[in-house]
């Protein structure tokens, strides 16, 4: 690429965009590719530390850095993803409606591998809203062999699943059933069914009416029947989760017929969860600490089931890494490790 001084480039048209950073005001593109160079830029470019600027090089093979990183961007939208402009030679991905994001973390450091190719991006499995940032890609230098680029393509391809793709939440009919003989005897006020709803028609569902069940197995299944008949499309069962003796949601569950996914999650609050299918509705046993605390395994479990996934023993052993809610004082969850 030839060089030249910038005190020679009056007129000359810059190749890409110049960051200028100064620490604690600004970063950012000061002059953006295309800009004709003017006899008053020549301060300003050198007090940015640019004694000489690059002219256009017509090597065969190479391309500009924007066009590389649009390829890559390209390469890697699934859908619900929006591509923004080129800046600084980097092509932010960002979210184009409120849903999940589903990453191929092996996608990603396929590509990753590749030298000169950058793709940064938040965790798997997060929520976002529409507009939220979720990745950003560039290459490395300002001219790109175009067979690194060709070959980042072929490798997007093999994955069977978009490397990054943002799934909307669907809207579920969701049954809860509460047990426990201090609420279904009314020793006590029910606390769980305004924390499910509440949660529910955050995602976007629908709760059905809530039905109670004292600690007895045959009275909890006639529960989850019933919830069953009035088309509920998603069972939530609250309490009677751990190891009292009067702790028979589990039991009722099981024994019910429905295929067992897990009870018990390598997640904190949130151990004693149960996940089964019975008929293919979801049907999740949530223990007393999902009432109780502000975010929990429900929170990570219950969105993927809503975008239509179905989870498997495997997807729940997987929550351990990064199943640790570290409880802060003030939630700001999903900005923190739990779930990632
Ligand atoms: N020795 C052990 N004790 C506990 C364990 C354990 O492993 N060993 N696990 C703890 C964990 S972790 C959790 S979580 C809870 C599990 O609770 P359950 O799902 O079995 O909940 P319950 O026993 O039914 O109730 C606990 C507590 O919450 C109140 N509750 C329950 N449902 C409602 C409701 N709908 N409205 C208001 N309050 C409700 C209930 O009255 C109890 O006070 O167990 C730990 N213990
Ligand atoms: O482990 Mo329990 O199910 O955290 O609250």
């Amino acid at each position: 690429m030839e060089k030249i001084k910038v005190q020679d480039a009056v007129g000359a048209v810059l190749i890409h965009d110049m960051t200028e950073i100064i620490p604690g005001v600004v970063k950012g593109p000061r002059f953006r590719k295309g800009h004709i160079i003017r006899k008053e830029d020549i301060p300003v470019l050198l007090g940015m530390g640019k004694e000489h600027i690059y002219v256009w090089d017509q090597t065969p093979g190479l391309i500009h850095e924007n066009e590389a990183a649009e390829r890559l961007a390209r390469s890697v939208r699934g859908p619900g993803l929006n591509l923004d402009e080129p800046k600084e030679g980097k092509i932010n991905l960002t979210a184009a409606f409120d849903g999940l994001l589903y990453a191929s973390e092996d996608g990603i450091l396929a590509l990753n591998t590749l030298e000169d190719v950058v793709l940064a991006t938040i965790h798997n499995y997060q929520p976002v809203k529409k507009g939220d940032k979720i990745a950003g890609t560039r290459v490395v230098p300002l001219m790109i062999d175009e067979k690194v680029i060709l070959e980042a393509e072929r490798i997007a391809q093999t994955f069977p699943n978009p490397i990054l793709e943002v799934r909307p939440l669907k809207t579920f009919k969701v049954g809860i059933v509460t047990t426990g003989s201090e609420v279904f005897h009314g020793r006590i006020k029910d606390k769980f069914g305004p924390v499910l709803r509440r949660k529910i028609e955050n995602w976007g569902s629908i709760a059905l009416e809530q039905t109670f069940a004292s600690d007895d197995v045959s009275m909890i299944q006639s529960a989850i029947r019933d919830q069953l008949k009035h088309g509920a499309e998603m069972i939530l069962v609250s309490g009677g989760m751990s190891v009292d003796p009067d702790d028979v949601t589990p039991t009722a569950i099981k024994e019910m017929g429905a295929q067992l996914i897990t009870y018990g999650a390598p997640v904190l609050p949130g151990a004693m969860f149960l996940l089964a299918y019975l008929e293919d509705v979801p049907i999740m046993g949530l223990p007393g600490c999902v009432m109780y605390s502000k975010t929990t395994v429900f929170d990570l479990v219950a969105p993927r089931i809503l975008t239509g996934e179905h989870l498997t023993r495997l997807d729940i052993v997987k929550l351990g890494h990064g199943g640790l809610c570290l409880e802060c004082p003030t939630c700001t969850y999903p900005r923190c490790s739990f779930g990632k």
